[in-house]
């Protein structure tokens, strides 16, 4: 038997809810409000609480950052109107889950079980958010997003959010790697300070490690100034490195020494400079494949895997599909949103989307046009098609002659080999299969020296 506290503003609710729990053995207290609540807390050996959101004055989120400076209890999110910043913000405060309105008895079991053994010991050691980054924060909802898989996404980022610890955003294209990194900035400790996003698969490989680190005036050829470089940008906030999956392996082992030591030298430099800003990473590629095909290094992946967050691919979403499709409906809307017809909202459900939310936004933006009413048919809705990867035989990439598609293929694995190589071009001609004079002399046919 354990002491809990229900708030809720709804007697009703808040009888059945007791009824329940009391029938599972508990010795229940009730609060119609967040001040009754606080009080209790002071007052009686509350082992847990369970609070709804919505209430009556201040609501269960200003109850989680004024319960922390009495008693560290668990405290259960319970709402009808779970969002994704809502989340968010009760696990940053410290609540031990957010679970929706109504609450099966078997989920409120499974939760008390997981909650109670772990009482206060365990709790105090946790790190105390700062109620005063988004306590007045959480208007615009940016992330949307109902489904069971993506309030676990949510769970996950309000809990890292309060740490420091690195982050590996994973994820399919288009699935919102980006858009949860700035999540966990906007709701972290360093919410004030920049978030600089770096995409590696854009960055030529000669140039990355300076971009990153900065460098010296003179430290290379075209060195004619310094250069202050992303780690030093971002100080003070969150450096956001996107397709680290195609940073090149020498490159690797560099982030991964800023990783452990937190500290890094501009190209050319003889100072050292301390890391101040906190890392989080995403690719769309699957990096234990790459790991095992040399490409990508096993002791920076370990050192990444302290906290993934795996987004699932939006036909994995189940109702967010739908849920998304009228936030870009209402957001991309210089009036009254248009709305969808069944017709419409079928074809958006048979489709698999393997662009996911990106794809998604674009489709909804081009019906948008295409109708000239206050509704979307069927026949507005059109997708792209799907660009065809080209493997190794140059295959679905043919669209010209024989000859030009193999010129391009050739040319796409040199730039591969180069890229994974970190521009080593005796690995890369390795890679290849080629002799170092064969590769110098295709860079040159390609125009790539
Ligand atoms: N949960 C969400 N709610 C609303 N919009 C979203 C959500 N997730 C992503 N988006 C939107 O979808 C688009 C793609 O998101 P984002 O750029 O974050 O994806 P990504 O996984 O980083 O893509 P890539 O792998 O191509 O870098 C953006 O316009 C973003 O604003």
């Amino acid at each position: 038997m354990a002491h809990l506290l229900i708030i809720d503003d709804d007697p009703a609710f808040r009888s059945s809810l007791s009824e329940m729990l009391s029938d599972l053995g508990h010795h229940v207290l009730e609060a119609g409000h967040v001040q009754a609540g606080l009080h209790c807390l002071r007052t009686a050996p509350v082992e847990l609480v369970i609070t709804d959101l919505k209430l009556t004055g201040e609501d269960g989120l200003s109850f989680l950052r004024q319960a922390q400076a009495i008693k560290a209890v668990p405290c259960i999110m319970l709402t009808a109107y779970a969002s994704g910043s809502n989340t968010i913000e009760a696990m940053r405060l410290g609540a031990f889950d957010h679970l929706t309105k109504p609450v099966s008895r078997q989920k409120l079991m499974e939760t008390l079980q997981r909650a109670l053994p772990e009482r206060s010991a365990d709790r105090e050691s946790r790190p105390e958010a700062d109620a005063s980054l988004t306590a007045d924060n959480p208007t615009a909802e940016r992330l949307i997003g109902n489904s069971e898989c993506m309030r676990e996404v949510f769970k996950h980022i309000g809990l890292a959010a309060a740490t420091e610890a690195t982050v590996l955003i994973l994820g399919e294209t288009g699935t919102g790697k980006e858009e949860v990194a700035r999540a966990l900035h906007r709701n972290s400790l360093r919410a004030h300070g920049p978030f600089v996003a770096v995409n590696c698969a854009a960055i030529p490989a000669e140039l990355m490690e300076s971009e990153l680190f900065g460098h010296v005036k003179g430290a290379f050829t075209g060195a004619v100034a310094d250069r202050k470089g992303y780690l030093r940008q971002a100080t003070g906030g969150t450096l956001f490195l996107d397709e680290i999956g195609d940073m090149p392996l020498a490159l690797q082992a560099k982030i991964l020494r800023v990783l452990e030591a937190r500290e890094f030298s501009p190209v050319g430099a003889q100072t050292v400079l301390a890391l101040d800003a906190r890392i989080i990473a995403a690719t769309h590629r699957d990096l234990p494949a790459a790991v095992r095909a040399g490409q990508f290094r096993e002791d920076l992946w370990y050192r990444l895997q302290v906290m993934p967050i795996a987004l699932p691919p939006l036909r994995a979403r189940g109702e967010d599909l739908l849920l998304l499709a009228q936030h870009f409906l209402a957001s991309e809307a210089a009036g009254t949103p248009k709305r969808l017809t069944a017709e419409a909202a079928q074809q958006l459900v048979q489709h698999d989307w393997p662009g996911n939310i990106r794809e998604l936004r674009n489709t909804i933006a081009r019906a948008q046009i295409l109708s000239h009413h206050a509704w979307i048919e069927a026949e507005h809705i059109s997708f792209t098609p799907r660009p065809q990867a080209a493997d190794a035989s140059g295959r679905g990439a043919a669209t010209g002659t024989l000859a030009e598609t193999l010129q391009q293929v050739e040319r796409e694995m040199i730039e591969r080999a180069l890229r994974e190589s970190g521009d080593n071009r005796s690995e890369a001609a390795r890679k290849l299969g080629l002799s170092r004079q064969q590769l110098y002399r295709k860079l040159e046919e390609h125009g790539l020296t």
